[in-house]
Order: C-alpha cells, then sequence, then structure tokens
C-alpha cells in the first residue's frame, strides 16, 4: 500500500520560561492510502500536539525541534506561508472537538463554503458553488435546503456536520479528526462517524483519528497506535490491541473501557498517573506504573521489537495468553 502520510523522528518542544518539555519524542508512523489510524492514549500523551504539528498549525510555545513530515511526497516542513495556504484543505484537513463553534453564527452557510471555494480557487461561480455545497452538505447528512440558513439555527451535531462537510470540500488526501464528535451524545456520534466513513470510501481519503473513546477507535480504524509521554509505544491493527496488545500500557488502557470488555462490572484501570514530562526517569516511561516492570525496565529504554508491520516498545510483553 502507497503512504500518504510519512512522519519520521518527529520531536517537538513547548519552550516555556519555566523550562522546555518534549511533549512528542521521536515519533515515526505512517498512514497508507484509504487508511485510517488512531491515535490513542491518556490526556497530555501528544495526540493533539501530533495533529497540529502535521498541519503547521501548532504556535509558540510550541516548537518543532526535528523529524520530517511527507504527506503526498511534499515536505510539510519545507512549505512556505502561500504553498502552507494551499496545502491546507487540499491536501490535508482537520475537525477538531470546537470546530463547529469556528462557523461564523451571523453568515449564512452557503456563504461560509463560497469563501472556502473562492479562496482556494476552485470556482467563482456563486451556482456552481451553492451545487456543490449541496451535495456536500447532503453527504454528511443535513439536507440542502438549509444551505440558506445560519449556523446559530443548527444543532450542535449539525454543526459539526457542516464542519465536516467543509473539512472535506477541497477532497483532501488526508483528514484529521481530533476528538471529532466528543461534545455530541453517543448516537449522534456514531452516526456522524459512520457518514465520514462511508465518504472515505467515495472521496478516497486517509484518516487520522484521535479521541479517548477507545472503543469507537477500534471500531473505526484499521490501525491503532498508542502513545504514552510522548513516544508512540505500540502499533498494531485495531483487532490486534483489542484481543492481543503486547505492551503492559495497551493492555491497562483498553482494559479502562468497560465497553470493550463485554458483560464485565468493574473496570481494571492502570495505577499511578501520567508521567511528568519535566522528570523523564531513565528506563522505561511507564516503569512506574506496570505490573509487569522489572529492574532492566528501570534501567534500559527498551528497544523497539517488530512483528510484521507492527512494534511494540517493551522488555517484558504481554504473551497472547496473558492478554
Ligand atoms: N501551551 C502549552 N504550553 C506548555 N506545555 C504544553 C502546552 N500545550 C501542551 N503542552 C504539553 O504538551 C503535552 C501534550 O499535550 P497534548 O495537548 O498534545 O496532549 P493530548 O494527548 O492531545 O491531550 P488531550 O487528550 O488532553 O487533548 C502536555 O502534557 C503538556 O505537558
Amino acid at each position: 500500500m502507497k503512504n500518504v502520510l510519512e512522519v519520521s523522528n518527529l520531536s517537538v518542544d513547548y519552550v516555556t520560561l519555566n523550562g522546555s518539555v518534549r511533549a512528542v519524542d521521536d515519533v515515526s508512523f505512517s498512514i497508507g492510502e484509504e487508511q485510517s489510524l488512531g491515535l490513542a492514549g491518556e490526556s497530555g500523551c501528544g495526540k493533539s500536539t501530533i495533529a497540529y504539528s502535521l498541519m503547521r498549525l501548532h504556535r509558540p510555545p510550541a516548537l518543532i525541534a526535528e523529524g520530517d513530515i511527507r504527506l503526498g511526497g511534499v515536505d510539510v516542513l519545507a512549505l512556505n506561508d502561500e504553498q502552507l495556504r494551499m496545502f491546507r484543505w487540499q491536501q490535508v484537513s482537520m475537525v477538531f472537538q470546537s470546530a463547529m463553534n469556528c462557523l461564523n453564527p451571523v453568515v449564512r452557510l452557503e456563504k461560509q463554503f463560497f469563501e472556502i471555494f473562492r479562496y482556494h480557487g476552485i470556482t467563482k461561480d456563486k451556482e456552481d458553488a451553492r451545487q456543490r455545497s449541496a451535495r456536500l452538505l447532503e453527504l454528511v447528512g443535513i439536507p440542502s435546503d438549509r444551505l440558506r440558513d445560519y449556523p446559530h439555527q443548527f444543532s450542535g451535531g449539525m454543526r459539526q456536520r457542516a464542519v465536516i462537510a467543509m473539512a472535506l470540500a477541497l477532497r483532501p488526501r488526508l483528514l484529521i479528526l481530533d476528538e471529532p464528535t466528543t461534545a455530541l451524545d453517543t448516537v449522534v456520534q456514531r452516526d456522524i462517524l459512520q457518514r465520514v466513513y462511508e465518504l472515505k470510501k467515495e472521496f478516497k481519503f486517509s484518516i487520522l483519528f484521535i479521541t479517548h473513546d477507545l472503543s469507537l477507535m477500534m471500531e473505526f480504524c484499521d490501525i491503532v497506535a498508542i502513545m504514552y509521554a510522548g513516544k508512540i509505544v505500540e502499533q498494531a491493527p485495531a483487532q490486534t490491541i483489542l484481543h492481543t496488545p503486547r505492551h503492559p500500557y495497551s493492555y491497562g488502557l483498553k482494559n479502562s473501557f468497560p465497553s470493550l470488555q463485554g458483560d464485565i462490572e468493574y473496570m481494571e484501570g492502570i495505577p499511578g498517573s501520567p508521567l511528568d514530562l519535566k522528570k523523564i526517569p531513565k528506563g522505561c516511561r511507564f516503569a512506574a506504573r506496570c505490573f509487569k516492570a522489572t529492574d532492566v525496565c528501570r534501567e534500559l529504554v527498551p528497544e523497539r521489537r517488530h512483528v510484521g508491520d507492527d512494534f511494540f516498545d517493551c522488555h517484558n510483553p504481554l504473551q497472547p495468553s496473558e492478554a
């Protein structure tokens, strides 16, 4: 499979007067054509920092310290401002949790769609733009006669659908979804994601999906990358992470979700709290919270072990019978 996105050795720092933290540390991953990759991990592990870096939307104090990002073969970090303007929306677009609030509440939806088409040189013809927008709206489940409405007349779910329609307006190769439906109720969440995945088949784009809801992630993603304290510690197909994870952190994370476990009555959870990025220990970052940790874990950073396309960074991985 051809890769749409290739991220190599990406490190991102937050440089503040109180010192600097490396929020993303030497992260590499790729996403193939029409593939969807989920990024999972506890709050603060660096997921959004990666997402914003991919679009070069990161702002100070965030600083990309090292690495290489290629999208469709284009060196993203080398783009100038004008190239970046065209690159966003046309090559990659992003829908985040509060994206629905980015719509101007007092400008008709129709006009907001038209501005996207005009700004990116797709069309200056209002009727052409209207037809394109109407189709996009229908695709995300909004009747096209609502184009003349103002966003303040829409529910939260409809506004988020409209934003997704806009994100797909220029047929990007990659759609980044960062907690896109978290503010919405579960039925609406699932319906919106189902539509996005149907559109993925039709428009043939790839997806980077970030969510705290592991059950949604397992349902909608081909591959899942598990992050802990700025690093990807395991990557494998969703079904492998679900049934036979190798890293104890992946195991703990999926066991924190009762909906993934069927009819269990209690959640195991993960003891302790996420790592303070200002105090990185010398061995494995997860050792202090890990039920499989031994002396070597506290001394040495684990080397990456590959199994086909999958990998995990662990001295004492779980055996399939333990998962
Ligand atoms: N503006 C900032 N200034 C300083 N440090 C920051 C800033 N934003 C983020 N960080 C640091 O970067 C780390 C990663 O943050 P990020 O938002 O990428 O995590 P996340 O995994 O997306 O979390 P969440 O799931 O809560 O959105 C945080 O733990 C924090 O230490």
